[in-house]
């Protein structure tokens, strides 16, 4: 280790979306839930974190900028990921610019580091998962950590709970685990992205605003009041996760959006049985949960699975391209853009299916006929402007390096965000 010299790696990673719920922990600071929970990893192309990490021995100390303003990392959480993290550096050589850092000097090392949301941060939107799972997967590059993703996700576990589950792409299970120090609390990939793809998933972003009860309160409060919590924990989750496996397994959709709708219902219903209760979802939520339960119900099978986290924003998985465009044309009808917003930012993500619905313009939109199993005036009236924006997506892969030197958001000169 000599010279002034700046390694860095960057990486992007998904966030996630839970069909069966985490709710509730066993332990506070070591983030171990009191049940296992499935995920559907979201494709990074639209929705994911990037995150630069550098290391210099030039650097004073450790610092972050986070969409460019910097942050504290004295919390407790930081602090436990890069205390995992560094216990696990190994050598590191990079012969191309001369460095050689050895397994003792990352103690004394310290690190820079930048990362960007290319979607609202704090927004029910899981930035935490997909930020905190970045930047362990991104110091576990630099610092030539050998543990498998299943051992990175134990310690982005640390960070936010729900950040394990983004270190795989596809289908993932976060292992509750029985141990007191938490080593087997980890996730694991059920399924890849391909297994199941042609799913669609539509998130109608109904409040951007931060929520007013975080999940870390939320469901603390959950864990001492609530007794719904307890029994969902230990009669019901179990059971519904191995459902949700073979219904994973077997692609199985009707199976699926039954599962993954009462398991977002009954997380609300414990969350309205705390005390005080939650109110998570609001008018605007309720309306999208009547909207998909009647259109599934005029159909022999579900063509739609809804969920709701800590917020009001829903979910929507579409069990194939032709369902997501009739789901597309419905919640437009039903909530149509404000008259100042243009449809290039009210849908986005993958607007392909957009064309599908046969929408080009805001008049196409205002065209739109009533659902045909709306049967009355009163269920067939419209919300303009309940809706800030829709985001079309799918599900994605998991965490990778970019190595392409020009997405890097640390300038490698300076060790500054660029
Ligand atoms: N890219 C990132 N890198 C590191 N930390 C991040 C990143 N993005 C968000 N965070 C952390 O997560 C916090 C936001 O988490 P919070 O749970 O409030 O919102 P959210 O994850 O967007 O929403 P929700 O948990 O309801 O889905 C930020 O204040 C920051 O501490
Ligand atoms: C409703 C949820 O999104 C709760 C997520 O909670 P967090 O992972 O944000 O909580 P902490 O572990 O305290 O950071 C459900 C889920 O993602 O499983």
């Amino acid at each position: 280790m000599a010279g002034e010299w700046i390694l860095t790696v960057t990486a992007q990673t998904p966030t996630n979306i839970a069909v069966i719920k985490y709710w509730g922990k066993r332990d506070e600071s070591l983030i171990l839930p009191v049940n296992d929970s499935i995920s559907v990893t979201l494709d990074p192309e639209h929705l994911c974190t990037t995150t630069t990490v550098a290391v210099s021995p030039s650097f004073e100390q450790d610092r972050m900028w986070l969409n460019g303003e910097e942050i504290s990392l004295s919390g407790g959480r930081f602090q436990s990921c890069l205390r995992e993290i560094r216990a696990r550096a190994t050598d590191v050589e990079n012969k191309e610019k001369g460095i050689k850092i050895s397994k003792k000097d990352w103690e004394k090392l310290h690190l820079h580091i930048a990362s960007f949301n290319n979607f609202p941060t704090a927004a029910g939107l899981a930035s935490s998962a997909a930020g905190l799972a970045c930047l362990v997967f991104a110091l576990g590059k630099l610092m030539n950590v050998k543990e498998d993703h299943s051992q990175l996700s134990a310690i982005a576990r640390q960070g936010s709970g729900s950040a394990c589950r983004s270190l795989y792409g596809g289908f993932v299970k976060w292992i509750m685990g029985k141990e007191e120090n938490g080593s087997d609390s980890l996730a694991v990939q059920l399924a890849d992205e391909k297994h199941w793809d042609e799913l669609v998933i539509i998130i109608a972003v109904v409040s951007s605003r931060q929520k007013e009860t975080s999940s870390t309160s939320g469901m603390r409060e959950s864990v001492e009041t609530s007794l719904l919590l307890q029994h969902r924990a230990k009669e019901v989750v179990p059971k519904r996760i191995l459902k949700m496996e073979e219904a994973i397994q077997n692609r199985d959709f009707a199976s699926f959006a039954g599962l993954t709708c009462a398991d977002s219902n009954q997380f609300h219903a414990v969350c309205l049985d705390t005390c005080p209760p939650i109110f998570y979802m609001n008018d605007t939520s309720h309306r999208i949960i009547s909207c998909v339960e009647k259109w599934n119900r005029s159909e022999e099978a579900p063509q739609i699975a809804y969920t709701f986290d800590a917020g009001p924003n829903a979910v929507l998985i579409a069990r194939n391209r032709k369902a997501a465009s009739l789901l597309l044309q419905r919640l437009l009808y039903y909530f149509p853009p404000s008259a100042d917003t243009n449809m290039n930012s009210y849908v986005l993500g993958d607007k392909s299916i957009l064309k599908d619905a046969g929408i080009q313009g805001i008049d196409d939109v205002e065209a739109l006929p009533p659902p045909p199993e709306i049967k009355d005036k009163i269920a067939a009236q419209k919300n303009r402007g309940e809706v800030s924006y829709f985001i079309c997506t799918r599900p994605g892969r998991g965490p990778v390096v970019l190595s392409d030197e020009s997405q890097a958001l640390i300038d490698p000169k300076t060790g500054l965000p660029k």
